[in-house]
């Protein structure tokens, strides 16, 4: 148990190797320790979108909770590099091109993926997920993915059948291990794709042959584009280095496209796994059914952002543990909406009685202690698995103490335990990626004291419909007064006023 804030400040575990969190990992079906194999760098990559629709809420999920994951990290102190591609070359792009260019497609198909691709970095940037280390995109690295197949075929890991070139399954030791299928029923149940060279169904194309009126790419084979699951291992090892730490993506992804991944660095690094921890966020459905492009139901992120506020989308994935599905809800959003003014007004007033507080209170120990507490049940909640419902639930305790304890008695509460509450609020809020809009201008701030100032004075001569008119008023702007402890204090409601 962490008593003091020396122990609980971030970067204490700069440079170290096993991180206090512990994290169910796919490939061993555990709850394992975090070790990093590099001291205070931790290497992931996560699998990312193939640009050729709107992006929607599923993604968005898995990219936050990433980001978390991440934000985490960075508090402890560890420089975390996390990749997250783009399979900007795809059946379904050459699909949606065909429909938009029809025969011209070869000129124009790379606009369909350049413009979702920029849509989907806005909309990380308005959810507030920090950018990644690299983007790899498919496009931009073919050669290696090229000298990869040859590598595979020369070791006889791979066959070309009709310019195409297949992974071969049966030579890889226990195949099916990782995401616990077994060989015999997974042929039983294997949708068999047309591919007429394939020798096994469970074989999969590393290379794919060039059909009429598609892009290609040059290879040994002749003119194609690579598979998939190739892709994603070429990608990852060159970006991170093999092995690295960790490698994620929707549950959806661990059979066939993870299990593939590692059949390939199997092989090719005789490594068991290229990963170490395995990490699988829960699928976002609707109507209990995956959310999905290909099956047309799908939420637009360009939907939820243009209605609720970004960092309310973000509670509200983060209210349900990773690991658990979430069957998506718009009144989900709107009661985080709720909880999210309420955070805010905690941050705001303590702002304002950090200007007021004496230099020293009487209840300053108890207060300090209390926000230690908060601190550590927030750490203790991550650190288990990752339970951001309970570390949103922390963060929530902290800010009805604020907003029930604090601000009746400012008198008692000193300079020191305001600062030590606002760090705490401040740590929680930076790792779950919410009250990014705290700067106010000055100027309003001080126009809003002037108001408050001649409330005050309107209500010392009785005149109580004047005072309460410029509550009102100002309620109506999205800035909130309330009399607690014998003064009023403030908060500015962020998506009415609607600050940057
Ligand atoms: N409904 C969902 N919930 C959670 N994660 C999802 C969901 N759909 C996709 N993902 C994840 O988003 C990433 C990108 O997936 P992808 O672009 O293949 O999306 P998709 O909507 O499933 O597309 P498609 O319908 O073409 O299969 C992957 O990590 C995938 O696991
Ligand atoms: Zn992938």
């Amino acid at each position: 148990m962490v008593k003091n804030l020396s122990t609980i400040s971030k970067d204490r575990y700069i440079g170290a190797v096993d991180l206090p969190i512990m994290v169910f990992n796919t490939a061993t079906k555990m709850t394992e320790q975090f070790r990093l194999m590099k001291a205070g760098v931790a290497r992931g990559y996560v699998c990312g979108l193939t640009p050729y629709d709107e992006a929607h809420v599923g993604h968005a999920r898995v990219a936050v909770f990433f980001d978390l994951f991440r934000r985490y990290l960075e508090y402890l102190g560890i420089n975390v590099r996390l990749v997250t591609n783009f399979t900007d070359i795809d059946d379904k792009i050459i699909e949606a091109a065909r429909k938009e260019f029809g025969d011209d497609l070869i000129n124009h198909w790379y606009e369909v993926p350049s413009r979702y691709i920029k849509k989907y970095l806005d909309y990380m940037d308005a959810l507030y997920v920090k950018r990644a280390y690299a983007y790899p995109k498919v496009t931009e690295n073919v050669q290696d993915m090229v000298k990869w197949i040859d590598e595979l075929v020369r070791r006889g890991n791979a066959y070309v059948a009709d310019g195409s070139v297949y992974f071969d399954v049966t030579k890889v030791p226990n195949y099916g291990e990782f995401s616990g299928q077994r060989i015999n029923e997974l042929i039983a149940g294997a949708r068999v794709e047309p591919e007429p060279g394939k020798r096994n169904p469970l074989d999969f194309a590393l290379w794919k042959a060039w059909k009429p009126n598609e892009p290609w790419w040059d290879s040994p084979w002749g003119p194609g584009r690579p598979g998939w699951h190739l892709e994603c291992v070429v990608m990852s090892s060159k970006y991170l280095g093999v092995p690295f730490d960790f490698h994620g993506g929707g549950q959806d992804l661990v059979f066939p496209h993870h299990e593939n991944e590692i059949a390939i660095a199997k092989v090719y690094y005789g490594l068991r796994l290229f990963a170490r921890y395995w990490i699988h966020v829960g699928l976002v459905n609707i109507g209990g059914e995956k959310m999905s492009k290909s099956l047309g139901n799908i939420i637009p992120i360009s939907d939820v952002l243009s209605k609720y506020d970004a960092e309310a989308v973000r509670l509200y994935f983060l209210n349900t543990h990773y690991r658990k599905p979430i069957d998506f809800s718009f009144s989900g959003i709107e009661a985080m909406e709720n909880t999210l003014r309420g955070i805010y007004a905690s941050f705001d007033y303590l702002i304002q009685l950090m200007n007021e507080a004496s230099e020293k209170g009487t209840s300053d120990e108890a207060v300090t202690n209390d926000a230690f507490k908060f601190m550590v049940n927030f750490e203790n909640a991550l650190n288990d698995d990752f339970n951001t419902p309970a570390a949103v639930s922390e963060l929530i305790n902290l800010s009805n103490y604020i907003n029930s304890r604090i601000v009746y008695q400012p008198e008692k509460v000193s300079k020191y335990s305001i600062s030590q509450l606002l760090n705490v609020l401040s740590y929680m809020s930076q790792i779950l990626g919410v009250l990014n809009r705290t700067r106010i201008n000055p100027v309003l701030v001080d126009l809003i004291n002037t108001l408050i100032k001649v409330r005050q004075s309107l209500r010392e001569r009785k005149l109580y419909d004047a005072a309460d008119l410029i509550r009102e008023e100002l309620g109506k702007l999205g800035i909130v007064l309330g009399d607690y402890g014998g003064r009023t204090y403030w908060f500015i409601d962020r998506k009415r006023l609607n600050l940057p």
